[in-house]
C-alpha cells in the first residue's frame, strides 16, 4: 500500500489546496492530510491582515467536510512547536510519523525549497511537488490573509466560505418594512436571505392571534436557526436574516403574555455582524396577520422590543425614514461591512 501526505496550516484552506489535495489523491491509496498548528504564530500570521485569526477546530473541521466521502484520505493535526522562536521540523516529523504509524512513501508539496528539508526528515519518501508554479490555482493563503476574503471569494471552497459570511439580522415591530428589506437587500447583493419563520407558521396555522400556543415559540426560534445556517451556506459573502429570537420574545409577551427563558438562550447564542433596527415610522399595512396597527400601540411595543433587545445586549442601529431613505442606510451600513 502506498502512503503519502499533504501538510500545511490551511489558514484558510482555499481551492489551490485542494487541488493539489485531489492530486495526491491519486497518486496513492492512502492519504493522510496534516494540519499543522500553533495558536500563537497563527494568530501573528493573521495580525495586521484583513483575515481575522481562525482557529485549528475550524480548519481541522473544513478538512474533514473536503474529504468525506473519501474513504481513502484521512485528516490528522499536529501541534507546531517552536525552539528559540523557530518551527522545529525534525519535532514536527516525529509527531507527523507517529501519528500516521507506518512507512511514508510520498511527501507532497507545491514547494521546491521543502526539498532539503522532506530529504533529510523522510530521507525514503518521495517529494512529489504539485503545480510549484501554482498556474493551475493562482492563489496563496497569505494573498488570501493579507488582502482579505472577500477579494479572493471565489477562491474559497464552499466548506469554508459559510465561516466567513456577515450576518446581517433585520428587527422592527408590525409593518415597518422587515420582510421587503431583507427580499430587497439580497436582491441588491445576489445572495441568499432567511424569511421570517413565524410568519410561515402564522400562515400554516392560519392565523395567530388566540391560536398561538406557548410551545409554538420555542419552535419558531429554532427553525429560525435551521434557516439560517442553511442560507449561510449559499451565501454570497452576506446573509440577510428577518427577525432573531428577541422578536420571537416579543411576540410570545404579546400574545400569550409569557416570558420565555429559552428564548432568551437562543438569542444569546446569536452572533450576528449587523443589526438594523427599522423604526415604525412608515404607513401600518393590514395584512391579515397584523393586530396592532394604533399609534400608540405601535409606539408601545416599540419601546418593549428595544428593551428586549437591550436586555440580550444586542447591538442594534436605528434606521429611520421612509423605504428608500432606509434602504439607503442599510447599503451604507453593509458596504462598511464588507469593507474589509
Ligand atoms: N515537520 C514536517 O515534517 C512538516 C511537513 C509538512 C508540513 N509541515 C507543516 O506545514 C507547514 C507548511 O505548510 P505551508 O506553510 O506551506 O502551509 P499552507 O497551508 O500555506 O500550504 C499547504 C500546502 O499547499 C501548497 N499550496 C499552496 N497554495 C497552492 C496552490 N495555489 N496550488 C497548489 N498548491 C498550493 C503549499 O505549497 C503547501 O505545500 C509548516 O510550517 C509546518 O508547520 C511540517
Amino acid at each position: 500500500m502506498t502512503v503519502g501526505f499533504f501538510g500545511g496550516k490551511f489558514l484558510p484552506l482555499h481551492l489551490g489546496h485542494v487541488f493539489a489535495i485531489i492530486q495526491a489523491s491519486t497518486i496513492v491509496e492512502e492519504l493522510y492530510l496534516v494540519l499543522s498548528h500553533s495558536e500563537k504564530r497563527d494568530k501573528e500570521l493573521c495580525e495586521n491582515t484583513k483575515m481575522k485569526y481562525v482557529e485549528s477546530r475550524v480548519r481541522l473541521r473544513w478538512l474533514h467536510q473536503l474529504v468525506k466521502d473519501m474513504d481513502h484520505v484521512k485528516v490528522i493535526q499536529v501541534e507546531d512547536r517552536y525552539s528559540n522562536e523557530d518551527y522545529n521540523w525534525e519535532e514536527g516529523a516525529v509527531e507527523i510519523k507517529k501519528k500516521i504509524g507506518k512507512p511514508i512513501d510520498y511527501v507532497f508539496s507545491s514547494e521546491h525549497e521543502y526539498e532539503a528539508i522532506f530529504a533529510k526528515l523522510y530521507p525514503e519518501a518521495t517529494h512529489f511537488l504539485i503545480d510549484e508554479e501554482r498556474n493551475t490555482v493562482p492563489i496563496s493563503a497569505t494573498q488570501i490573509r493579507e488582502e482579505g476574503v472577500f477579494k479572493h471569494w471565489n477562491f474559497l471552497p464552499d466548506e469554508v466560505k459559510p465561516h466567513f459570511v456577515k450576518k446581517v439580522v433585520i428587527v422592527g415591530t408590525e409593518s415597518c418594512g422587515k420582510s421587503t428589506l431583507t427580499h430587497n437587500l439580497a436582491k441588491i447583493y445576489n445572495t441568499s436571505f432567511v424569511e421570517e419563520y413565524g410568519r410561515t407558521h402564522c400562515e400554516r396555522i392560519g392565523g395567530c392571534d388566540g391560536i398561538m400556543f406557548e410551545e409554538d415559540y420555542p419552535l419558531i426560534a429554532y427553525t429560525q436557526k435551521v434557516n439560517e445556517f442553511e442560507a449561510m451556506k449559499k451565501a454570497n459573502k452576506v446573509v440577510f436574516i428577518d427577525t432573531e429570537a428577541t422578536v420571537t420574545q416579543f411576540y410570545s409577551e404579546l400574545y400569550n403574555h409569557h416570558h420565555q427563558p429559552v428564548l432568551d438562550e437562543v438569542a444569546n447564542l446569536q452572533d450576528y455582524d449587523l443589526c438594523l433596527y427599522l423604526e415604525p415610522d412608515v404607513r401600518w399595512v393590514d395584512d391579515g396577520l397584523r393586530f396592532h396597527g394604533e399609534q400608540n400601540v405601535r409606539l408601545t411595543n416599540n419601546r418593549r422590543l428595544k428593551q428586549l433587545l437591550s436586555k440580550n445586549n444586542i447591538d442594534f442601529i436605528p434606521l429611520t425614514g421612509d423605504y428608500n431613505e432606509k434602504l439607503k442606510q442599510s447599503i451604507k451600513y453593509v458596504q462598511a461591512l464588507l469593507t474589509e
